[in-house]
């Protein structure tokens, strides 16, 4: 089965009601060009609203960069999966390493989220992990990979409405993009784990990059085996740049 090809932005703490309305506007207008791609924004949660108003009968899906592990409660400043799903989101984002390296997202908090959003929510979890510059200069690449992958998965066990995102942290806004060997090479290690966690599903699951892809550079990185899109986090405040990363991601789909 082909898998179609996915492009998620993530804005990140950036962005706003303007950006909202030219980023609308820039992907309706290019629609055509990346008919095959499935394209998600994931604004700051405040947004999300002003998003749903601008691209309600658009072909583009709405993300939450991340929910809380719990239904409600005393939890100041955090957003359920209920108020996500009610403001529009379809998917949401988990475990990126901002949250892992400075928002208390450590394993067992991912371990819960990923499987509340299956659990408890219609919604699809986009899983996030990567290894840090040190650990790859230590060649543990592949053990961290699998590390996070064991941890977050560990209750999960079907590979319904999974999306991975491999995000090497010491490519994600530094300008230093893995070469795509590099990482095709670690796409392929995923794709194998999640064949003998899942079987044959899993190995048909998502798998996107993220890390400093711009429009220069999505059209290589999407023509390898198995990178089948991008989380996109610099490039997609540029509606230009981000139209262009859409548009390279439907080259997989032909
Ligand atoms: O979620 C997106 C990633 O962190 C990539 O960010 P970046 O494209 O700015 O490197």
């Amino acid at each position: 089965m082909q898998r179609q090809p996915l492009v998620i932005a993530n804005w990140k703490m950036n962005g706003d009601r303007a950006l909202v309305v030219t980023m609308a506007d820039a992907l309706r207008d290019s629609a055509a060009q990346h008919a095959g791609v499935s394209v998600v924004v994931c604004p700051p949660a405040v947004l999300m609203p002003a998003w749903q108003q601008a691209a309600f009968y658009d072909n583009v899906q709405l993300g939450a960069q991340d929910a809380n592990e719990n239904s409600s409660g005393a939890h100041t400043g955090e957003h359920s999966l209920a108020l996500v799903q009610e403001a529009g989101a379809s998917m949401v984002l988990i475990g990126h390493s901002e949250r892992r390296q400075f928002y208390g997202d450590n394993a067992k908090r991912i371990a819960a989220k990923v499987s509340h959003v299956l659990e408890s929510s219609p919604m699809t979890a986009v899983l996030c992990v990567g290894e840090s510059a040190q650990e790859r200069e230590q060649q543990r690449t592949f053990d961290v990979i699998a590390q996070q992958l064991n941890e977050a998965l560990q209750n999960i066990d079907s590979a319904e409405r999974l999306v991975i995102a491999y995000e090497p942290v010491w490519a994600i806004g530094t300008g230093l993009t893995a070469s795509p060997e590099q990482a095709q090479e670690v796409h392929a290690f995923i794709r194998n784990w999640l064949n003998e966690k899942f079987g044959p599903s899993g190995a048909n699951l998502q798998i996107l990059y993220g890390g400093s892809v711009k429009a220069d550079n999505a059209e290589q990185l999407f023509a390898q085996a198995d990178i089948d899109g991008g989380l996109i986090g610099g490039a997609s405040l540029v509606p230009e740049q981000f139209v262009a990363i859409c548009d390279a991601a439907q080259t997989r789909s032909k």
